[in-house]
Formats: C-alpha cells, sequence, structure tokens
C-alpha cells in the first residue's frame, strides 16, 4: 500500500496511565477523540509485554481505519510489522531511523523526535516522514525529557531545516492545550516554514469530554488566531508614520494597574483620548473586552489574586482578538516577579512588551543580574539594546520597547532609536508606567501597525514631555505634571484633523453652481467628523446680510455638539481669523491636518488654505465639496491650491485616511455612513468634479 498523505494538523498521543486515561476504555476515548476531528493517533505505551501490546494496536487500528486516520506506534518497529498499521515513531534513544526504514519499507511513516536543529537536519536527511519538535514547554505527562525547547527552539528548528530545503513535515509536543496552542503555532512560525499541527496527550487523553476536546483543538489549529496582525508592507507603513503623528480615535484601555499609578495614569490615557477603567477584576475582562480598545498589563505589584486577574484579563483580551500591553514593572527584582513574568508570558499573546532594561532583560530570560525594585540601571551598549529587543521581539513575535535614555523599538525586523523625552519623566513616580497606556492607546486603533502606533505613542508622550519642561511656569517634577497632561492634551488636539464649513448661507443658494452637491457633501462630512470625534470650525460671511449657514446643515452642526469649536461670523475672505488661530486648538510649532468644504473656491477657500500652509498646517480640499458662482473658477482655484501644497481629494478618500484601520470601533459606524450616502457621493461628484479636474 502507497504512503498515505498524512495530515497532522491534530496529533493524539495516547497514554493509558491512570493519571491521564484513569479508569476509561483507551479504544472508547480514542474513538471519541476521532469524531471530534484527531487526524493521526499514536499508540503509546510504556509498560506491558509484546503480545499484550499487539493485540491493543490491532484493535486501535480498527477502530481508526474505520476513521480514515493513520495509526503509529512509539519506539516499537516490531510491533508495526506486526500489526500492519501505517508506521512508527522513534525518539533520539530508540532503533535507528535508517534500520526502521529497512524494516518498514519506504511506504510505512516514520516520525522523529528532535529537539536541535542537529538532530532535525540529521532525521530530515535521512528521510523522517515528520519531525515531533520538543518538548515545548514542560509536562507532567513526560518528566524524562531531555530538553525544554520553547517556541523559540521549535521556530529556530523550522526556520534551518527550511533553510536547507527540506520539506518534511512537523508538529510540536510539550504542554499544549486550548489556551495556549494559536500563540504557541503563531511564535513558532518561521519566514518560510510552519508546523503543521501539534501532538498532544493530556489535552485530550485526560478531558472528561475527549470528542469536544478534539473538536475544539482542530478548530483551534485550523483558524488564525484572533490576534494575529497584517503588518503591511514598508512603504505603506512609512507613509502611515508620515501622517500619524499622534493621531488617535478615542479608545478604552482597561489597565490592570496598581494603586501607585492608578491616578496619573488614567489623567495620561484621557490627555492621549483614551477613555480608561482601571479593572482589578479579572472577571470584568470578558465584557471589557468586547468594547473595543487594549489591555495594558502592568505588574506594578503582584500578590497570588492579581496575577489570576492578569491571567483571565489576558484570556479574554487574546480572545477577542484585542490588542495586550505588557509592563513587567521590577520584573527582576524578586524571585516571585521572574516567575509572575514566565507565567504571564505562558498563557498568552501579549502585543508589546515595555520595559526598562532590567526588566527587558528578564523577560527575555537570560538576566543573572538583580534588579533593585524598578531601577533602571544599566550596563548594555547601544548596539547591545537594539539587539536585544530585536531579538525579543522576534522570539515573541510582537512589538518590544525598552526605555532609557535611548529609547529602543523593533517589531523583530525593524528597529528604531528614539532620543526624545525629558529627565523630569524620571522624577515623577509612574510616567514609566503611563507610556504603556498611551502606547495601549495608540495600538487600539492602529492594531494593523503595531510599530508604527508604539513609535507615534511614544514619539506623542516624549516631546509633551520635552514641550512640558520648557514652560516657564515649570520649575521642577511638582510642576512638570500638569504640564505635561497639557501638552499631552494638545498635542493630541492639534495633530487630530478637523473640519471647516465655509460660509454655506441661504443667500448662495441659487448663485452657486450645484449649490445643493456641495451641500451633500457638507452633510456627509460632518457625520464622519461626529462618528470620529474630529473638531469642526463653521464660519459665514457677514451674516447679516448673506444668511445664516443652511438649515440642512444645522441639525448636524447641533448634533456635533462640543466638536464644534467656533461658529464665526467674519467680513475677512479667510476663515484663518485671529479669533480661530488663537483658539486652544492650535498650538504654535504644532501642524493640524485641516480639511476644507464650501464656498467660494477661488475666494474664501482660496485665501483660508493659503494662509493655513502658511501657518504651516496640511490643508485638504474636498473636491465634491467645494464650488463657486462661475464653474471654470473651480477648476483654476484648485490647480492653484494644490500647486501651493494643499491635497486636493475627495469626501470619501479624506474618510478612509482619517479612520486608517478598518479594525477601529468607528470602521462599523462609518461604513454605514459611506453606504447610506452612496447616491450623494455620486451626485457631488459627477456634478460637481467632472468640471474641475
Ligand atoms: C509526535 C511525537 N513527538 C515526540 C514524541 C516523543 O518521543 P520520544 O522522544 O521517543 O519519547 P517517548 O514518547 O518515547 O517518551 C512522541 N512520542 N511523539
Ligand atoms: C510524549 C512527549 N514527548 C515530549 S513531551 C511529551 C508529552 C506531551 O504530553 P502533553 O500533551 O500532555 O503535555
Amino acid at each position: 500500500m502507497a504512503k498515505p498523505q498524512v495530515d497532522y494538523a491534530l496529533y493524539l498521543v495516547t497514554d493509558s496511565t491512570l493519571g491521564i486515561l484513569g479508569d476509561r476504555d483507551l479504544n472508547g476515548v480514542v474513538e471519541a477523540s476521532l469524531k471530534g476531528g484527531v487526524t493521526v493517533v499514536q499508540l503509546r505505551e510504556k509498560t506491558g509485554d509484546t503480545g499484550q501490546l499487539v493485540s491493543k494496536a490491532r484493535e486501535l487500528h480498527q477502530i481508526t481505519r474505520r476513521y480514515n486516520v493513520p495509526l503509529l506506534i512509539n519506539d516499537r518497529v516490531d510491533v508495526a510489522l506486526a500489526v500492519g498499521c501505517e508506521g512508527v515513531h522513534i525518539g533520539q534513544d530508540d532503533m535507528e531511523l535508517a534500520a526502521a526504514r529497512r524494516l518498514l519499507g519506504p511506504d510505512k511513516i516514520i516520525g522523529v523526535t528532535v529537539s536541535t536543529v542537529e538532530e532535525a537536519l540529521r532525521a530530515c536527511e535521512g528521510g523522517a516522514d515528520y519531525l515531533g519538535i520538543g518538548t515545548v514547554y514542560a509536562t507532567p505527562t513526560k518528566t524524562n525529557t531531555k530538553e525544554i525547547i520553547g517556541a523559540a527552539g521549535v521556530r529556530g528548528i523550522l526556520e534551518r531545516i527550511a533553510e536547507a530545503g527540506h520539506n518534511t513535515q512537523t508538529v510540536c509536543i510539550g504542554g499544549i492545550n486550548e489556551s495556549n496552542l494559536q500563540r504557541i503555532m503563531f511564535q513558532c512560525h518561521a519566514a518560510k516554514k510552519s508546523l503543521d499541527g501539534v501532538a498532544i496527550v493530556s489535552a485530550i487523553m485526560a478531558a472528561q469530554d475527549p470528542e469536544a476536546a478534539a473538536r475544539k483543538l482542530v478548530g483551534l489549529v485550523r483558524d488564525p488566531p484572533p490576534f494575529v496582525v497584517d503588518i503591511g508592507d514598508n512603504q505603506a507603513w512609512e507613509k502611515q508614520l508620515a501622517a500619524d503623528d499622534g493621531d488617535y480615535m478615542v479608545t478604552l484601555a482597561p489597565s490592570v494597574i496598581k494603586m501607585v499609578v492608578q491616578n496619573i495614569a488614567a489623567n495620561v490615557a484621557l490627555a492621549v483620548g483614551a477613555s480608561p477603567i482601571m479593572a482589578g477584576y479579572g472577571e470584568e475582562a470578558a465584557d471589557l473586552c468586547k468594547l473595543g480598545g487594549a489591555l495594558v498589563i502592568n505588574m506594578g505589584s503582584i500578590d497570588p489574586n492579581g496575577l489570576a486577574n492578569y491571567l483571565k484579563a489576558l484570556k479574554a483580551y487574546n480572545l477577542e482578538g484585542r490588542p495586550v500591553v505588557f509592563d513587567p514593572v521590577g520584573a527582576g527584582a524578586t524571585s516571585l516577579r521572574r516567575e509572575a513574568v514566565k507565567t504571564i508570558m505562558a498563557n498568552g499573546y501579549l502585543d508589546v512588551i515595555k520595559g526598562n532594561e532590567g526588566e527587558i532583560k528578564t523577560v527575555f530570560g537570560n538576566s543573572q543580574e538583580q534588579q533593585r525594585g524598578v531601577d533602571s540601571s544599566s550596563t548594555l551598549v547601544n548596539p547591545q539594546k537594539a539587539k536585544l529587543v530585536r531579538e525579543l521581539a522576534a522570539r515573541e513575535r510582537n512589538v518590544v520597547v525598552m526605555t532609557g535614555r535611548t529609547d529602543f523599538v523593533s517589531d523583530g525586523a525593524r528597529t528604531f532609536a528614539i532620543d526624545n523625552g525629558h529627565e523630569y519623566l524620571g522624577k515623577v513616580t509612574g510616567t514609566g508606567c503611563t507610556l504603556g497606556t498611551t502606547i495601549s492607546a495608540a495600538i487600539a486603533s492602529r492594531k494593523a501597525d503595531r510599530l508604527t502606533a508604539v513609535i507615534a505613542a511614544i514619539l506623542h508622550f516624549e516631546i509633551a514631555a520635552e514641550i512640558a519642561a520648557e514652560r516657564p511656569e515649570v520649575r521642577g517634577p511638582g510642576t512638570f505634571v500638569p504640564a505635561f497632561l497639557d501638552e499631552l492634551y494638545l498635542i493630541r488636539q492639534a495633530t487630530a484633523r478637523d473640519d471647516r464649513v465655509c460660509d454655506i448661507q441661504e443667500k448662495f443658494r441659487p448663485a452657486i453652481f450645484e449649490f445643493d452637491k456641495v451641500i451633500l457633501t457638507t452633510q456627509k462630512l460632518l457625520r464622519a467628523a461626529t462618528a470620529l470625534q474630529i473638531p469642526i470650525f463653521v464660519t459665514t460671511q457677514n451674516r447679516a446680510r448673506l444668511g445664516d449657514t443652511v438649515s440642512e446643515l444645522k441639525s448636524l452642526l447641533d448634533a456635533a455638539g462640543p466638536l464644534v469649536k467656533a461658529d464665526l461670523d467674519k467680513t475677512r475672505f479667510s476663515m484663518w481669523l485671529p479669533a480661530v488661530s488663537s483658539h486652544a486648538h492650535f498650538t504654535p510649532h504644532r501642524k493640524s491636518e485641516i480639511v476644507l468644504a464650501g464656498i467660494e473656491s477661488h475666494i474664501c477657500i482660496t485665501q483660508t488654505a493659503l494662509d493655513l500652509l502658511a501657518a504651516g498646517h496640511s490643508v485638504s480640499i474636498l473636491a465634491d465639496g467645494v464650488s463657486s458662482s462661475n464653474r471654470e473658477e473651480i477648476g483654476i482655484a484648485l490647480a492653484r491650491l494644490r500647486q501651493a501644497g494643499a491635497v486636493v481629494t475627495s469626501s470619501e478618500s479624506w474618510i478612509y485616511e482619517c479612520m486608517g484601520d478598518a479594525g477601529i470601533p468607528e470602521f462599523k459606524s462609518m461604513v454605514g455612513v459611506v453606504k447610506e450616502t452612496m447616491g450623494d457621493t455620486k451626485a457631488a461628484l459627477q456634478g460637481l468634479v467632472g468640471s474641475k479636474i
């Protein structure tokens, strides 16, 4: 019989010991697991004589054949031959691969246990059909294991066998269960080779309901983990970074943060546009994670209850696919903390790990140094720091931030050094923790490009500190804190985009080309601005004579409430009035991104755009949202403004640019707006744009 094509997704390794099988019947448990979806079975019996083993294997083979699933025998080539089953699994101390192949022939399956690159290359070259790579995690099921290699060890092996051109199939084994399976597969993945499946003993053999357990596990193998993100290409990433500048959506950032820094962490979260919830009770996480946002696990102080709560929250956020930031405060200070770090890392996926040098070394796992409290003494030089964050991020497949005089950030492929910040940050308790809060707010809204989000958050945080420290009223750490909160807030406000609605008044209705289309686009713009929390500035030109803003926009402006930062009457043509430029929303030297809609394109819109550009802001003009009395003016005005540095775009393009990511909580409602206004968009584009571009 030719060698069958094997699906290694869920590989069951049996165990008949009392501690695992109990008093149940082996065949019954294996059959239930086959019903649940197990794809390979290995009979692994360490006691009993050969005759007993052969008859057990025969019975089991009858069952596995009914499910068209291969049966392999652990260690015993003679038993596999006697039974005529599909093959064997041999370890490094069992019969040699070449001898087993000679005895079994080319068509039988032979799997080999490997725990090092050398063993793996030898097994592949020797013609193994698959590798059982492990032991991944320590497990009571097999205590005589030689090496615990972790996900990083598995990935190292996969990398090297792929480089050597072997396409041998692979599973990993040791300590795998429902709660860690997807993370292990994700973290084991090498650039050119993934695992084909997982081998499991106790999570199926000892399960109360082996069928349900197998069904769940095979689903987890086949489905991508919820926390997987598409990191995107470098070009898109660079554009994103340029546009980002600390532009966060309002996000929810539940934090498990201890008393000492709760207050400042909550204030920082509010200042950067997030809504913080300090949740110390793990049970709440299942509901909180459904609201969007990100989780911060801050190990400020630990106790057994606290650790259990961290793990519950971590599980809930991982399951929901929401990002998690881990701040391993004082990680190396005590053995309890070192253990807590291990437990947290073994129980969930952490999108970002942020710590000082000592903490990151401890997380990496090779630090012999004793940390004192949360101190941040340094022994590494910059290239070593960069290497450490890069290696840790590559190992964990996440983003790692090492804070210090220079901060290092890496996603395992790209590594950055950031030289901003101010010494006062180190003189106020809890500021380090609040950087974690700021990062969480950023990745909650830009999960698809975590590295960009993290860098934007660090820059936002540290530049705010620099500006705050320069303020005349700041004389030390005490006066620095309120100034820092103000600057965090002002940067967020200033870098957030805003809308300008220019002079859309009653008297212009009959005179302006396609006036109704300008209104349609402006309505859509106001709805988008309200949903995305974008500030709005409105003007009228000589209201007494030309009338108020048209009634079609009034209810939308009312609904926008406090987002309408100003509704001013003017005689000047430009909207960049002193009352606008001096508004708290604009801070000197900080660039805002402003979009303009209204009339007339060659007069008020042109003069507003030129003033804004001269003041250093970025300006976008909606081609489907501006008009003039004479249609010919529109094209001339837009060409001039484009040349002056403004971006001419469309309302839909601008709305999607503001969202940036389909993962943001507002995306669904915004798609609703886009769909509902589809007809208006078409009408406005046809009516207004055809004549200008
Ligand atoms: C799929 C799979 N991988 C690894 C092992 C371990 O085999 P071995 O090293 O021979 O240890 P024992 O199973 O004999 O204790 C396995 N059995 N299956
Ligand atoms: C057979 C074997 N080889 C390495 S670990 C292991 C046992 C895995 O058992 P479990 O899936 O219960 O952790």
